[in-house]
């Protein structure tokens, strides 16, 4: 019986490109419900297709498995429990064994730039000088089937060398430059369904369509011209146990058999970017030591993941977001033991991405914030990380000098900065309250940002600047679930001495300002024109739920899926 629902999404892949119609060529159990585009079906082969579908036909019940294990560890921090180390893998922890050798292509990766999968700041990123760049379809990507799409587009063009952009406007034409830094890509995390790509009547897992499309169309021509024999590099997202880098692991492996390649060929470096995950640290690299190149400090997420973990311990309410930084104890800790693991292991600890981005129109604000970059840059280097994050290009000299002045010209530390004194870090540095007041200003910041950031993200930008900061799912993310925090708590901002408490009430006078502020402070055109108001709706209803939604993107999702040839899809 034909559904209701399949009579307003119809389906309109057509399995066979014999019948003459326009669309992509399917094999059995697949179902392509976004745009048609001659590009996109240049990438969405019948083979590469086929690849995917059997990584999500192998693998689809371990996800559903480790994301029903997720829920279990929730509602143990719910009835009061904490995240802490594993008794069972203690031997993991406790063992003498090492990860892989890092390949040569990548031992130096002092800076690396991280940005969308758009075709001009891909250009501009593997010309930005910077050791490494990372292809982001996670948190600075609003996953929209054009995005997504372009962006496997992009990157197989930018692997051919191929890549160029002609910039209308300007009369810029964009290519790449003799010496380019060298491709990491970041797939989607494992909660995120692809909604434009059904494999035998459900969703795809959206990682394996970033991953599956990538390492296709790509394996082959990036370890020739740019891994020397290995390759291709990721970066891994949100993982909270070993059993997701298993997972992983897994997936690598039956790509490497499928490609002919050896194992240990593809590399990846996983975000340490969840609290359960800091307690997992040896174990994810265990389960990965084949195809490891170590760990990066993921901080905005971890912050974010401070506060889900805790939803129910209203002991252990953050400060404003601006005092969460990585001088916090629990921070701190965070990055030591990090980096004493890694090195431990013989991989790379790689530092996080400091916020602020160069300020054109204000050389003593635009100072100010370089100097903070270099702050936490020198703070990352002498703690013993081997590389660091910039989310722009102006910010690259700054970090790199930083790096260089402070490694005495060796590639990495892994060598050389054992961190002995972390090992005996415990589990109450790693949980330790953050310290800090809580403002009006800190809830109204929250409030504009997030509501600013989700009306970009509508509208198809992933990553946006927002005064003088980069915002990203990411720290969009510590605005919402704080928010929803001490709404939920009816916290007293104590830092402004007026005993105010969040109350709804109070809540939404602050939205309805903050709304007002945003409508000047962006024009009244923009105002009308973009999704400010579909995006206050989302914010509002997230932060103000019963119930803490596990990712503000999963919600914000169904606002984007778009199948052909109209309507919107709910997962
Ligand atoms: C928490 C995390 O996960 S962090 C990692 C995920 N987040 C990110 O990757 C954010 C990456 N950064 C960005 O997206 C951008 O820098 C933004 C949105 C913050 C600011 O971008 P813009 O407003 O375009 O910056 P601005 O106007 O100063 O850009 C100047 C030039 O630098 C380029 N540029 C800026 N950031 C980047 C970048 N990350 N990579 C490549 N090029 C970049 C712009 O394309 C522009 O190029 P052009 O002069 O040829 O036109
Ligand atoms: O992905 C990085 C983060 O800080 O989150
Ligand atoms: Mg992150």
């Amino acid at each position: 019986m034909v559904s209701f629902e399949t009579f307003l999404q119809p389906n309109l892949s057509v399995p066979k490109k014999s019948s003459g119609m326009m669309g992509y060529d399917v094999p059995e159990g697949v179902d392509i419900r976004g745009r048609y585009d001659p590009e996109f079906y240049k990438i969405l082969t019948r083979d590469a297709l086929q690849f995917v579908a059997d990584l999500q036909r192998e693998f689809r019940n371990h996800i559903k498995y480790a994301m029903e294990c997720r829920k279990e560890a929730k509602v143990r921090y719910n009835n009061g429990g904490l995240p802490g180390f594993d008794p069972a893998t203690k031997y993991i922890r406790d063992g003498e064994w090492v990860c892989a050798p890092v390949p040569q292509a990548v031992a130096d990766r002092r800076v690396e730039i991280t940005g969308p999968v758009a075709r001009k700041m891909v250009i501009n990123a593997l010309n930005s000088g910077a050791k490494i760049f990372m292809a982001d379809f996670e948190d600075a990507l609003s996953p929209s089937w054009e995005n997504l799409m372009r962006g496997h587009v992009n990157l197989r063009d930018a692997v051919n060398g191929t890549i160029t952009f002609h910039d209308q406007a300007r009369n810029k034409v964009y290519k790449l430059n003799d010496q380019i830094a060298k491709l990491f890509v970041r797939p989607r995390g494992w909660h995120l369904p692809e909604a434009h790509i059904f494999i035998d009547g459900e969703p795809v897992t959206g990682c394996l369509v970033d991953f599956g499309l990538y390492f296709f169309h790509n394996y082959a021509n990036f370890r020739k011209t740019q891994g020397q024999g290995f390759g291709p590099f990721f970066y891994l997202p949100k993982m909270e146990h070993s059993r997701e880098a298993r997972i992983w692991n897994n997936v690598f492996e039956r790509a490497e058999k499928w490609a002919g390649i050896e194992k240990g060929s593809i590399r990846a470096t996983v975000l340490i970017e969840t609290l359960p995950a800091v307690f997992q640290m040896n174990e994810i690299l265990y389960e990965l030591r084949d195809h490891s190149v170590g760990l990066n400090c993921g901080r905005w997420d971890y912050i974010f993941s401070y506060v889900k973990t805790f939803q129910a311990h209203p002991d252990r309410l953050l400060p404003d977001r601006v005092l969460v930084g990585m001088g916090q104890h629990f921070m701190r800790s965070y990055s030591d033991l990090l980096i004493h693991t890694c090195h431990k292991r013989g991989v790379h600890a790689m530092g996080g991405m400091a916020a602020q981005i160069p300020i054109r129109d204000d050389p003593a604000a635009n100072e100010v914030a370089l100097e903070l970059v270099r702050k936490d840059k020198l703070r990352e280097v002498m703690a013993g990380h081997d590389g660091t994050w910039a989310a722009h290009p102006g910010l690259i000299p700054a970090c790199m000098e930083v790096f260089t002045n402070n490694m005495s010209n060796a590639p990495n530390q892994i060598h050389s900065m054992k961190r002995q004194d972390a090992s005996v870090l415990v589990e109450e540095d790693l949980l330790q309250r953050p310290r800090g007041v809580r403002t009006m200003e800190g809830l109204r910041l929250n409030t504009r940002v997030g509501i600013q950031y989700l009306a970009a993200w509508l509208t198809g930008a992933g990553s946006v600047p927002l005064y003088n900061l980069m915002e990203d799912a990411a720290t969009a993310e510590i605005s919402r679930v704080q928010n929803w925090q001490w709404l939920k708590y009816g916290v007293e901002l104590d830092g402004d001495g007026l005993g105010v408490k969040v109350t709804m009430g109070l809540f939404g006078r602050v939205v309805e300002e903050e709304m007002a502020r945003i409508e000047r402070e962006v024009g009244k055109e923009k105002f009308k024109k973009g999704m400010y108001k579909e995006a206050c709706k989302l914010f509002t209803r997230q932060c103000t739920a019963p119930v803490l939604d596990d990712f503000l993107t999963l919600d914000a999702y169904n606002n984007i899926v778009v199948h052909q040839p109209i309507g919107f899809s709910r997962l």
